[in-house]
């Protein structure tokens, strides 16, 4: 890692997640993380309302405790989960939290909105405008844990993993370390 993340670059601002990365980093224990993110979550709190929107965090949370019971499942905040992983099958978990997902969110959308896939909502510039269906992506991390020091390093993967997969049809995407180009 050439560049150190700024404080804003930092998205795993959570205690025990940080003191978990920094504990398997330490004693150079492989592992890889993956970064689940709801996409399109401030209109469907606008539409649906907040409450809704703490509804579809509980699912969220709910389908890693599942799916991932055996991993480390931390909560960053809000609509960021990340699970740790020390075994291989990373990939095949996070694909079935995906699928999983998309086969139960649809009970939260008004039957118009399905049909539509999407609604009129407001963006943070007040401009109206229409939004696809909140789904759910994840950026998988594989960090070299010899080459990296602190969480703060898992964290820059980790944001460039998060912002790729918001921008991949299959909202998934893998990075290792030697990947990351940004500052
Ligand atoms: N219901 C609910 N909403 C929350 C909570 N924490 C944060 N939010 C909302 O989450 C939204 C911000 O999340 P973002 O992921 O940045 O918003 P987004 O629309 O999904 O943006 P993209 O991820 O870029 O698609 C804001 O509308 C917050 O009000 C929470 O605990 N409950």
């Amino acid at each position: 890692m050439r560049n150190t993340p700024t404080r804003s670059q930092c998205c795993l601002s959570n205690v025990v997640i940080q003191q978990r990365i920094n504990h398997l980093l330490s004693y150079n224990i492989p592992f890889s993380m993956a970064y689940f993110d709801l996409d399109y979550f401030k209109p469907f709190n606008d539409i649906y309302g907040y409450a809704a929107g703490d509804n579809v965090i509980k699912l969220v949370a709910d389908i890693l405790s599942e799916i991932c019971r055996e991993h480390f499942v931390g909560h960053v905040g809000g609509d960021d989960f990340v699970v740790i992983f020390q075994s291989g099958d990373c990939k095949e978990h996070c694909l079935n939290v995906l699928e999983c997902f998309n086969q139960r969110i649809s009970h939260y959308f008004q039957p118009e909105h399905l049909i539509q896939r999407g609604y009129m909502a407001k963006d943070r510039e007040g401009n109206e405008r229409r939004f696809p269906l909140l789904d759910l992506s994840c950026g998988v991390i594989s960090p070299d844990v010899e080459l990296m020091d602190t969480h703060h390093e898992v964290s820059l993967l980790a944001s460039e993993a998060k912002k790729q997969s918001k921008q991949v049809s299959s909202g998934i995407v893998y990075l290792q370390t030697t990947e990351v180009r940004t500052a």
